[in-house]
């Protein structure tokens, strides 16, 4: 996490925005990342044919944290295997990692452990990763149960949640917990409780009377 004007980028100017932070988005080829990205960035979804991400590419929103203006630089990475060594080179400037993976793709599942191997090898010691289940609107198809996705995320200590990039579910709340998260490490006040992304994210899902699996 930085200040405004550390690593200024050329389309938001420094004074949008307080705090910044680099989050990348991993995981096998096809389970949703870029979707997942223009989704959260202009709310749209696009259905049809699949156009594989090719190297990596990123975009930038501000959300706000209460009150302090986070940039998140988020940067989309292509999952295929062709690519790999293009991505690693980023992992160690990503203060946060979003890890997908398809709901009706059991080998997309499967993969995650290797993910998390890779991650461990390349990302920041205190990266702050979180589990996704992504295509949760094709319930007819799945083929990973909630359940397994939670167990997986509890063995790793890292928060999950089931998302859709296509009816938007969990994805802002997915970003806006990073956001707080990088808020807080950046501007811990002395007294004020320790941040707890698992806590915030389980009771911003019961408020919106959505599942917490966490
Ligand atoms: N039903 C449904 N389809 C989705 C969802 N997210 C993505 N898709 C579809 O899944 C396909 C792959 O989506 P992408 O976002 O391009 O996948 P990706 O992870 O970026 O793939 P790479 O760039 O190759 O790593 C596309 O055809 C999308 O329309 C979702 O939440 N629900
Ligand atoms: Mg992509």
């Amino acid at each position: 996490m930085s200040r405004a004007g550390a690593n200024g980028t050329p389309q938001v100017s420094p004074q949008d925005y307080e705090l910044a932070g680099k989050v990348m988005l991993l995981g096998d080829s096809g389970v949703g990342k870029t979707c997942f990205l223009l989704q959260f960035k202009d709310g749209a979804f696009l259905s049809g044919t699949f156009i594989a991400t090719v190297g990596i590419d990123f975009r930038n929103k501000v959300v706000a944290v209460d009150g302090v203006k986070v940039k998140l630089q988020i940067w989309d990475t292509a999952g295929q295997e062709r690519f790999r060594s293009v991505t690693h080179a980023y992992y160690r400037d990503a203060q946060a990692l979003l890890l997908l993976y398809d709901i009706t793709s059991k080998m997309s599942f499967d993969n995650i452990r290797a993910w998390l191997t890779e991650i461990h090898e390349y990302a920041q010691k205190d990266v702050v990763i979180m589990l996704l289940g992504n295509k949760a609107d094709v319930s007819s198809e799945r083929m990973v149960r909630t359940e397994d996705g939670a167990s997986l995320a509890r063995e790793y200590g890292v928060p999950f949640m089931e998302t859709s990039a296509k009816t938007g579910m969990n994805v802002e709340l997915a970003f806006l917990a990073i956001a707080r998260e990088l808020k807080q490490r950046a501007v811990q006040l002395p007294d004020e409780p320790r941040f707890q992304i698992h806590d915030y994210i389980e009771a911003q899902q019961k408020r919106s009377g959505c599942c917490a699996f966490i």
